[in-house]
């Protein structure tokens, strides 16, 4: 079925393969001096002094290397060797947290310190650092939010945007927003912030033209050649083609070679993993036994980096992943790559103001970093299932997501910065005027912003600003504070915000939901998972009991530190924290007042359509309400797969919603409404 094509380009191979990766900080000496022969052995290390003394010159550079090439782990610690950060941090971000957590254990490892001292990282609800530390990983989207409170960035001397080829919604900001800080802190006499600008692929002049014509430096090499091969044919079904192409490999590759294959999605992966268990099991090597792990972005935290533990000798590891491991990260033993060719994307439609989730060709540029994920620690290979025509075919670049996402929640942050003449603020690609004003007139409706003149923050949009939520949710918290159930919604948003709490193995699916069905409620998901908070806090939150009632014990701790991180700026904003104690119709009228524009009406036909825009929806089979037929409900998303589903919805009456907004629905009045 594949042919080979156009190998990678074979160069020197650099020094031994990497052995003992490992989540562990502090290295033995042999380990740390192991480590510091692989990093004299990267690409990066021959060009590190010219490549020091272009960046101590220059206010800001584009980097360009190969994946693998070393410039996530090295540049920063090339800086903080030499003394260019001048006592202050580097900052470094990600477009996903398993990448900044990940490249800052690595790091940590290379400098011999533990995670959280000299290099830490920081990630929505999760902050590793201290006052020790110089290197920080970070998602883009906390490094804004940094931003919010501190426009000038004063703790940071270096920023470096690494992948910004991905161009995620917040990288795209976070462009405009150090660029102005860098003019802003020349302007003020405040040292220097140095930009760097790092990828492996990108469209170099548009990038070199928006950052004031930055020079662009280019690593040369490769530490390891990958080998590329073609489908023959166009695939028709790119899971069955996955399935043989593993198959293939597994049976053929020597031990020790672990493989990673890209598909879409959370259900695509699972039943992918799913079948590849049971068709090792019928045709298990004597000697080497597949161990299949999946990787997604709602797998919990601690599921996704075991998958970056060392195999066990006698197995062969399997990773199905989404493209979370698609850039920065290295996952130690991979040599083959699958690449579907496909990927989820969100696609915004602003006439109907939703965000759906769909699958999309991956870019030119995607298909490189995929590549890339398979030659780090020695030569590697990757199959991609699509022929090599249709590889010329792809896009060069993946569209920015700031033109094709719902700009809500970063409009709010930019006007939280100060900025609110957004239809000029320095987009590097700016989104169209339409999908600018729809955002504002979301904003508006959530009483988040006055549209005068000049569009500014009401002062509930200020505080709307002050949680890391998208702005509905944000609202829904703010709303219970007139309610008298601030604690309660606070319990609600918090499990809503981390990964499912609910645990549904494929092989004890009934016992898992004849557990959990004391907990549900009809009133909807959101008192469902009220109950299971109550049960949980009444049993001090018991392993036994969590295991008993399939729910994820590890999940239920995350919500419970967010609850704690909200609760806080609750309390820093002077927000009543009160109980409603056994009354939830006032949880559900804050959900209703945060959510109304997500709002569904049940037809005479048995079917749902969306009050927004009037577009047929389904409840998800997963609700506490599949089996019902409320008249109204609102769901907290929409997610496509053979139908529209609606998942986390709440039972509401026709009347709330339009108390929420009333402006709002003068144009479409629920039918039952008085
Ligand atoms: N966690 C890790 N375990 C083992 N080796 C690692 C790890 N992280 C990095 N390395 C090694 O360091 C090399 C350089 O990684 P680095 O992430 O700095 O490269 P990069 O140029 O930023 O690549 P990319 O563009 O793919 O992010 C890898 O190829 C690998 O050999």
């Amino acid at each position: 079925m594949l042919a080979e094509a156009s190998p990678a380009k074979k160069q020197r191979i650099m020094g031994p393969s990497h052995q003992g990766n490992g989540l562990g900080s502090i290295q033995n000496k042999e380990n740390y001096q192991k480590l510091q022969i692989e990093r004299l052995q990267l690409p990066i290390y021959s060009a590190r002094k010219r490549l020091l003394q272009e960046i101590q010159k220059l206010d800001t550079v584009i980097v360009i290397g190969e994946t693998g090439s070393g410039k996530t782990t090295q540049i920063p610690q090339f800086l903080l060797e030499s003394g260019m950060h001048r006592g202050k941090t580097i900052a470094i971000t990600q477009p996903r947290r398993v990448a900044a957590i990940t490249v800052s254990q690595r790091v940590a490892e290379e400098k011999k310190t533990a995670v959280g001292r000299l290099v830490g990282y920081c990630v929505r609800f999760e902050d590793m650092t201290s006052e020790a530390t110089k290197i920080k990983y970070m998602t883009d989207g906390m490094l804004l939010r940094e931003a919010i409170l501190d426009p000038q960035l004063k703790r940071y001397s270096v920023v470096i945007l690494d992948e910004a080829h991905e161009r995620t919604i917040h990288t795209d900001v976070l462009f405009g927003v150090v660029k102005d800080c860098q003019k802003e802190r020349r302007k003020k006499g405040i040292p220097p912030l140095k930009i760097i600008v790092m990828s492996a692929t990108m469209d170099v002049d548009h990038f070199s033209r928006y950052f004031n014509n930055a020079p662009v430096l280019y690593l040369e090499g490769r530490q390891f050649p990958i080998q590329v091969y073609y489908a023959c044919n166009p695939q028709s079904d790119y899971l069955f083609a996955s399935l043989v192409t593993l198959f293939k490999i597994h049976k053929e590759a020597p031990k020790g070679h672990d493989i990673l294959l890209f598909l879409t999605g959370q259900e695509e992966i699972e039943s992918a993993v799913q079948s590849i268990k049971e068709i090792s099991r019928d045709k298990e090597q004597e000697d080497l036994t597949l161990i299949v792990c999946p990787l997604y972005a709602a797998l919990p935290s601690q599921a996704q980096l075991r998958v970056f533990q060392p195999t066990p000798k006698g197995a062969r590891k399997v990773i199905v992943s989404t493209n979370i491991a698609e850039t920065s990260v290295t996952i130690h033993g991979i040599r083959y790559v699958i690449d579907c060719g496909m990927v989820k994307a969100k696609v915004y439609n602003p006439n109907s103001g939703l965000d759906i989730l769909k699958v999309v060709r991956v870019s030119k540029a995607q298909a490189l970093q995929r590549t890339g994920r398979a030659g780090r620690e020695s030569p590697g290979t990757c199959y991609r299932l699509y022929t090599e025509s249709e590889y010329e075919s792809l896009q060069t670049s993946t569209v920015p997501e700031i033109l094709r996402c719902n700009l809500a929640s970063v409009m709010l942050q930019l006007l939280a910065l100060g900025i609110s003449d957004i239809i000029n603020f320095d987009f590097m690609d700016k989104p169209d005027t339409e999908s600018i004003v729809s955002a504002l007139d979301q904003l508006h409706l959530l009483g988040a912003v006055e549209k005068a003149d000049n569009i500014q923050l009401t002062q509930l949009g200020k505080q709307m600003a002050a949680f890391p939520l998208d702005p509905r949710m944000s609202k829904t918290i703010l709303a219970a504070k007139d309610y008298d159930c601030l604690e309660e919604v606070l319990s609600v948003v918090s499990l809503l915000s981390v990964e499912s709490i609910l645990v549904n193995p494929a092989r004890k699916r009934a016992e898992a939901m004849a557990a959990q069905q004391k907990f549900m409620s009809s009133d909807g998901d959101h008192i469902t998972l009220l109950n299971i908070y109550k049960s949980y806090k009444g049993v001090g939150g018991n392993k036994q009991w969590c295991q008993e009632n399939f729910i994820n014990n590890r999940n239920m701790k995350t919500a419970m530190d967010v609850r704690k991180q909200l609760r806080e700026i609750c309390q820093r904003l002077e927000l009543p924290l009160k109980s409603c104690g056994q009354d939830m119709t006032c949880i559900r009228k804050c959900m209703t007042i945060g959510y109304f524009m997500n709002a569904a009406e049940l037809q005479a036909t048995g079917e749902f359509i969306t009050l927004s825009t009037r577009k047929p929806v389904s409840i998800h089979p997963s609700s506490a309400l599949f089996r019902c037929k409320p008249a109204y409900v609102i769901y907290n998303e929409l997610v496509q797969t053979s139908k529209c589903y609606m998942r986390d919805l709440c039972l509401v009456d026709p009347d709330w919603l339009y108390a929420a907004a009333p402006n709002y629905f003068r144009r479409k009045k629920p039918a039952n409404s008085n």
